[in-house]
This record gives structure tokens, C-alpha cells and sequence, in this order.
């Protein structure tokens, strides 16, 4: 049975000043949608407004349903923030137990961390511990997760991994993702929205992103 997560009408100022006015977003389970924008257009806000953690007076939808503050709900959506969210002095294995993860299918995939399993996270390199971060977020069961930019910090060979990971993932789930690295969003989602001025475009060409005033395409 395929889900599906809505952010509709979402408005968003900050001392009068506005920064979301006509938002609509829509990701559905089994596909990636990819959220672009120039700095300061709001996309982190956003993510936050639906993850439920800025308050807005509109609301985001599962399946049609209103939910506030998806946060409390980890089986429906999962958030992967821009900044390092898991705190430095917890070990990998602890964090693959939290997350009820397997740690030598990790490995499989990055055999970089195989002595790594007891070192603190905050012992990793950036792009280390970012990985981690992401590998937390996608694997783990929910039915959406969320990602704000999980590609910068991460080398060229993860980032590929990553891709192809991700891809794997969307199967079971609906994933959002935005980065600045442009590229690698439009090589793995099946629905793009460029934010620009308050407002979401869905976009079909990689001509309109320019259009739109976000990248040389
Ligand atoms: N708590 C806050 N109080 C006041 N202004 C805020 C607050 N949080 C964000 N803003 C402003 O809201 C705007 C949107 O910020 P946001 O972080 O969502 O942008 P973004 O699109 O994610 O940018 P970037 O691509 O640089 O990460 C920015 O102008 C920012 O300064």
C-alpha cells in the first residue's frame, strides 16, 4: 500500500517578515522528491514545519490525515537535520542499537568503519559522522524521512553510495531531500520543487531551474 505526505498553504514569517506564502509539496512512498533553492528561501523552515518541530498554523497531511507534530510519530517520518543531531560521545554501537540496525551490513557497504564499531561518534571524521547520520535516518523503518543536505561533508565515492542506497531505500518509503549539490539531487528524484519568493514550483525540465533562477544548468 503506497502513503503519501502532503505540506499545503504552509505560510511562514519571521517579524513580518515573510518567508513561505504558497506551499505545496507532495512526496509519496516509493519515490524521491527533491526540494532546490537558492540560500534563505526557506527550505530548511520548511522541513522543520512538517517534521513538526516550527510551529505553523497550517498543517501537514499522511494519507489525507492532519498530523501537527510528526516528531512524536518516528513510524511516520524521520528527519535528518543539517547540523550533527546524534551527540559526539555515543558509540556506533549504541546508535545501531538505538536505531535497530545491523552493523556488518553497514560495513558490507562501508568497510571503512569495520574497526570502528566502539569509537564514539564524535571521534569520526565530519564526513564519517554524517554518514552515519544518513545511514541512521534512511535505514531506520518509517514511512517518510526527510533529508537536509546530506551530501555536503561526504567524499565522492560515499556520495555515490549514498545515491545508491537512497534509491534503494525509496522501495519502502518516501524520502524529501534537499542540497545544494544540485546534481546529485536530480540524478535520483522522481519529483523535484524549486522554492523561490514563498513559493514551491513543481518542476519538470532542468531548464526551469534555471529558469527559476537557482543554477546553470
Ligand atoms: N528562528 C529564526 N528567526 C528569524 N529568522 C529565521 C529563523 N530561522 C530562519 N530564519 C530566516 O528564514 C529564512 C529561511 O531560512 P532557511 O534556513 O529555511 O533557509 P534555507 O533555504 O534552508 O537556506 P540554506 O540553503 O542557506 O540552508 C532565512 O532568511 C533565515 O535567516
Amino acid at each position: 500500500m503506497s502513503h503519501k505526505l502532503e505540506a499545503d498553504s504552509i505560510q511562514l514569517a519571521f517579524d513580518g517578515r515573510r518567508i513561505l506564502s504558497d506551499i505545496y509539496l507532495k512526496c509519496e512512498t516509493g519515490g524521491i522528491t527533491g526540494l532546490l533553492g537558492r540560500n534563505g528561501q526557506g527550505k530548511s523552515c520548511l522541513m522543520k514545519i512538517i517534521y513538526g518541530s516550527l510551529k505553523c498554523d497550517k498543517s501537514i497531511r499522511f494519507d489525507n490525515k492532519t498530523q501537527f507534530e510528526a516528531f512524536k510519530r518516528p513510524d511516520l517520518l524521520l528527519y535528518l537535520p543539517q547540523f550533527n543531531f546524534i551527540p559526539p560521545h555515543i558509540s556506533l554501537k549504541r546508535v545501531f542499537s538505538d536505531f535497530e540496525l545491523d552493523f556488518p551490513a553497514f560495513v558490507h557497504q562501508f568497510p571503512e568503519f569495520t574497526t570502528r564499531y566502539k569509537s564514539s561518534v564524535g571521534k569520526l571524521s565530519g564526513g564519517e559522522r554524517r554518514l552515519v547520520e544518513i545511514y541512521s535516518i534512511v535505514k531506520s523503518a518509517s514511512q517518510f524521512a526527510m533529508l537536509d543536505e546530506p551530501f555536503t561533508h561526504l567524499n565522492p565515492i560515499q556520495i555515490d553510495k549514498v545515491k545508491d542506497f537512497l534509491s534503494e531505500e525509496k522501495q519502502n518509503k518516501g524520502l524529501i531531500i534537499t542540497d545544494h549539490m544540485f546534481r546529485h539531487v536530480l540524478d535520483i528524484c522522481d519529483t523535484l520543487y524549486v522554492l523561490t519568493n514563498g513559493k514551491t514550483h513543481l518542476v519538470s525540465t532542468v531548464e526551469e531551474i534555471e529558469e527559476l533562477g537557482y543554477a546553470r544548468v
